[in-house]
């Protein structure tokens, strides 16, 4: 807690759990909230202890090795992000911080000059210093009073601010100088939260040239190695404030807008690169100067760490945690962390030699590979041997394996369509077959005292229950006994049927609930159970369509014949067609049977009727 927090008495809502999790605690009870992040560090914790343990040396260690790294502090205004960052202010003209309360900052710059030292490799230290400050970038580093730069983009370099002042660092004293004269020109003003709040984003970047290293310090492996170029960047972001809260007005209320307004598109960024499908959408990094500038380190090819600060006063809840889960989002965002490429080295003369003879070779096996004739049976004889022994081999096979498997392939295709064109035929000739079924039937009437059919005005047998299915049209009705087709479920039907069901049914199924004699058998894979249709989809037409189509429906993929080549393919649906023709011809017979039926009680002025007349050709 600040010292104006411990003043006025503030509750505190925030308690560390272990290293890693923050529970808070809302004052007028509720449940706690935890909070998991990389580290976890609490009032008590030490400016030293927030160095070791946020992990910025690790970032160091990688600015080395070529990357590109960022650390970020976040928060509410006040809550402590310059502080972190860089320590208190100097109390006055001339008064040196302690360097115990030196930041993260102070110390990294210890430390990296220090491991420079002591890895005894040749590198090249510069640094940069902007704000953006009232969405203006202001070099805090220029000769005179700083102007506003351009943020520019290009392919090579990503966003970068024109003009910008990189000045070469000498040592360790050159670059507190250097921090020490941007913070002195960095803007920052009074407001209730904060003596001295930050009122622009501050970016020190430092870049890291490694020359080569020293020939006797390294092995031969490493002596091609070009300098490498990383970077590490520290970010001191203006705190979000509640213009209410800060009591701002005028010019500080204008600055907070503009904070607040990058804050929200730092905020708006982080949440699209969260999403799965970051790749096909667009983040709007150009929506603000601070989000083009951080653009890399989001999401691009950096590694950033992010300190994210809060107090623990009650009274500053909300903001707390609206930085915590700012923070949350923050550290689930994934860069693709990359060195920048090599510029290729200047090869010895031998090498460029024998590059050149390579190349030639090269050349050479890929004119042999078109003389090979795709379409040679096998490969076989010294070209077979030529091909096992080298790659280009190998790949012509692959070819010819190809081209045999595009030939089973279409010829599969062929049958299938074959089939399936077949298939249509007998299903039309079904059709046929029922249209005329139905037709002899009623040239030959069953005489039945019943109640006329409400929709076709004939006679039904009583026991089944017409009025449930007069939607039918009339070409759906039993040619027997006049009742739907679809009434298989007719507990009486066994009176009017038994002879197109044929004696008992096998396995003791009444037969009512037997399906038609044309049906195909039950099987679990293939079809729906015939009992468990819907009255609407046992029509005629549509039942005897899915029963002998649906069920024979090529797969779209066949299986690749397990024979061997050179037989002909077997299309798995070509069987079905088979079926469908004894499916049908059991078809021709019933009609026949119950034709001559019908002639028996043919009345002698109707005249007999041919089968051929009845039925559709074969
Ligand atoms: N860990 C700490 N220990 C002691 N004092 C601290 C600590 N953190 C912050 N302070 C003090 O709190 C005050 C506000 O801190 P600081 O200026 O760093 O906040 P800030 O988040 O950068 O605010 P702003 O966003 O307004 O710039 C300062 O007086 C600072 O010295």
């Amino acid at each position: 807690m600040s010292a104006a927090e411990l003043r006025r008495g503030e509750q505190s809502a925030l308690h560390c759990s272990g290293t890693r999790t923050l529970q808070v605690s809302p004052p007028g009870g509720g449940p706690d909230i935890a909070f998991r992040f990389g580290a976890v560090l609490d009032g008590a914790r030490t400016q030293e202890d927030v160095f070791r343990a946020c992990g910025v040396r690790r970032l160091g260690e990688l600015a080395l090795r070529g990357f590109s790294c960022t650390v970020f502090t976040f928060g509410q205004t006040g809550s402590g992000k310059t502080y972190t960052l860089t320590g208190p202010p100097p109390q006055g003209e001339g008064v040196p911080v302690p360097p115990s309360l030196a930041g993260i900052m102070q110390r990294t710059f210890a430390w990296l000059l220090d491991r420079v030292q002591h890895l005894g490799a040749a590198v090249t230290l510069r640094a940069s210093y902007l704000e953006i400050y009232n969405e203006q970038v202001r070099d805090l580093l220029s000769v005179g009073s700083p102007r506003p730069l351009p943020v520019r983009w290009n392919k090579t370099r990503g966003f970068y601010v024109e003009q910008l002042r990189v000045v070469e660092i000498g040592g360790l004293e050159a670059l507190m100088q250097l921090l020490q004269m941007g913070l002195s020109r960095r803007r920052s003003s009074a407001h209730t939260l904060n003596q001295a709040s930050s009122r622009s984003h501050a970016l020190l970047t430092l870049y890291i040239s490694r020359t080569r290293p020293q020939l006797q310090q390294v092995p031969p492996a490493d002596l091609a190695a070009p300098p490498a170029g990383g970077k590490l960047c520290f970010v001191d972001l203006a705190g979000s404030e509640k213009v209410a809260a800060t009591g701002s007005r005028g010019e500080l209320m204008l600055e907070a807008n503009s904070i607040n307004r990058s804050l929200l598109a730092l905020g708006h960024c982080l949440s699209l690169l969260l999403d799965p499908q970051r790749k096909q959408s667009h983040i709007p990094f150009r929506d603000s100067k601070l989000t083009k500038l951080l653009a890399d380190s989001l999401g691009g090819r950096g590694v950033t760490l992010m300190v994210a600060c809060v107090s623990p006063s009650a009274q500053c809840l909300p903001e707390t945690l609206s930085t915590l889960r700012y923070a949350s989002r923050a550290q689930r965002v994934t860069t693709r962390p990359q060195a920048p490429k090599s510029p290729v080295a200047k090869q010895p003369p031998g090498l460029e030699t024998e590059m050149l003879q390579l190349q030639e070779e090269n050349r050479r096996l890929w004119f042999q590979l078109d003389q090979v004739d795709p379409k040679a049976p096998g490969l076989h004889g010294a070209r077979g041997s030529w091909a096992q022994r080298n790659l280009y081999g190998m790949l012509q096979e692959f070819m010819l394996e190809n081209e045999r498997l595009r030939k089973d392939m279409s010829q599969l295709q062929r049958s299938r369509d074959m089939a399936w064109a077949e298939q249509q035929v007998l299903a039309q000739q079904v059709q046929e077959l029922e249209r005329r079924l139905l037709a002899a039937s009623r040239v030959h009437p069953v005489p039945a005292a019943s109640p006329p059919c409400p929709c076709v005005m004939l006679p039904a047998v009583p026991c089944h229950a017409l009025q449930s299915f007069c939607s039918c049209p009339c070409c759906h009705l039993c040619p027997l006994c006049r009742a739907p087709l679809a009434h298989w479920a007719c507990p009486q039907r066994e009176g009017h049927l038994p002879q197109m069901l044929g004696p008992k049914a096998p396995g003791d199924i009444p037969l009512s609930a037997r399906p038609p004699p044309w049906a195909p058998p039950y099987s679990p894979g293939s079809a729906k159970c015939l009992r468990e249709r819907s009255r609407g989809s046992w029509t005629q037409t549509t039942m005897l369509a899915e029963m002998l189509i649906g069920e024979e429906v090529v797969p779209s993929a066949p299986p690749l014949p397990v024979e061997p080549p050179n037989t002909p393919p077997v299309l798995r649906g070509g069987t079905g067609v088979a079926n469908l023709a004894q499916r049908l011809e059991a078809l021709r017979h019933q009609i026949g049977n119950s034709l001559r039926r019908g002639q028996s009680r043919l009345l002698p002025s109707e005249g007999p009727q041919s089968l051929d007349q009845v039925l559709p050709p074969r």
